[in-house]
């Protein structure tokens, strides 16, 4: 028989239709508790992939390496419709095209279904590049709370050759926030003087609300002194920096799920419920543009993820 003509999945031994036992109350307890929390895994995954917080390839070769995890029991209709622009009717033209049945579930794909799903998820979600000749001018960017400013903070620390762009803002400053070292707290006519007199490498308005932008002079000094230049900054900022020093090193900064990105926001405490929604809807749109820079960091670990932001300098063009 053709692959594609899978077979329903089998029935696992005591299912209904089979004539065993009938398990024990606490058995069927805890069997259903461990079905929940393997749909809830499931979700959490799917959301994590329609966020683009991990890529499709990623969530395909964990499934593979162990078919019974969150990953491995996930359907293949149910993986492709959490794709981006994926709905029902283009998920079920791809499942004919690549002729994997719908019953399949990742982890249970024979060779010639790996291999084709592998092809159809690298044509059309194609791996990253970073582009060669890039500079030591370093742009981190990412969503609200995945933790940028704590992973420069470390940089900062242990890395005192680099220097830590410090930005403008309208933004009144937190509690134990100082002036000139963590922003130049601005009033508005003094951005707009910022802006005038083109002391500003780049400027925004981010989530719509307050305006950041990057001072130019210690930026030039620093790298004309051949040091490393690091800028924390949103997306608007990071393209317009791209398109000012064409050669600028892009790095984007991921959470390793999107569930705890929301609880970094949360825990962070820092912004009222409104706001926070605010700053997620402009994480999603973030995520969206990912493919724009040159490199993705997990900022699983800090020091880790610290690390992987100061060596993206040195690393040369793939
Ligand atoms: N690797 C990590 N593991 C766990 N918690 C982390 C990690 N990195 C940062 N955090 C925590 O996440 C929260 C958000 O971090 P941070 O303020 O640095 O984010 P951000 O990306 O600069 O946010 P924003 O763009 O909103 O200013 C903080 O409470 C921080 O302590
Ligand atoms: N375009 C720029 N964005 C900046 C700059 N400095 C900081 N930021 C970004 O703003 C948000 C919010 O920061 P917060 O301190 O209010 O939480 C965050 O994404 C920063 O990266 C800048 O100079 N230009």
């Amino acid at each position: 028989m053709a692959e594609h003509a899978d077979a329903p999945e089998e029935t696992p031994p005591g299912a209904a239709g089979s004539p065993a036992r009938t398990p024990p109350e606490v058995d069927r307890v805890a069997a259903s508790r461990k079905a929940v929390a393997a749909r809830r895994a499931r979700a959490s995954l799917k959301r994590d992939v329609s966020m683009r917080v991990i890529e499709p390839q990623q969530l395909f070769e964990r499934a593979l390496a162990d078919p019974t995890s969150p990953a491995g029991t996930m359907r293949v209709p149910e993986f492709l419709t959490s794709l981006p622009a994926i709905g029902e009717g283009k998920r079920d033209r791809i499942l004919e095209e690549l002729s994997i049945s719908p019953v399949k579930r990742l982890g249970g794909l024979g060779a010639r279904q790996r291999a084709v799903l592998r092809r159809f998820l690298d044509a059309r979600f194609p791996p990253q590049r970073a582009r060669g000749g890039r500079s030591r001018l370093v742009v981190l960017a990412g969503p609200t709370a995945v933790g940028k400013g704590t992973v420069a903070g470390y940089i900062k620390e242990h890395h005192p050759e680099i220097l830590l762009s410090v930005s403008a803002t309208t933004r009144p400053a937190r509690p134990g926030e100082i002036d000139g070292e963590h922003y130049y707290f601005v009033d508005d006519a003094e951005f707009d003087r910022l802006i005038e007199t083109d002391q500003l490498l780049e400027h925004a308005t981010v989530h719509n609300k307050y305006r950041y932008g990057t001072p130019r002079g210690p930026i030039e000094a620093a790298l004309q002194a051949g040091r490393t230049v690091l800028l924390e900054i949103d997306l608007q900022g990071a393209r317009q920096v791209r398109a000012a020093e064409p050669s600028a090193t892009l790095v984007f900064l991921l959470p390793p799920s999107w569930d705890e990105l929301v609880q970094r926001l949360v825990g962070r405490g820092t912004e009222g419920a409104e706001e926070r929604a605010r700053r997620l809807r402009t994480a999603k749109r973030e995520l969206a543009a990912q493919h724009e820079f040159d490199f993705r960091v997990v900022n699983e670990d800090v020091a880790s993820a610290a690390r992987e932001v100061v060596e993206s300098v040195q690393v040369p063009s793939r």
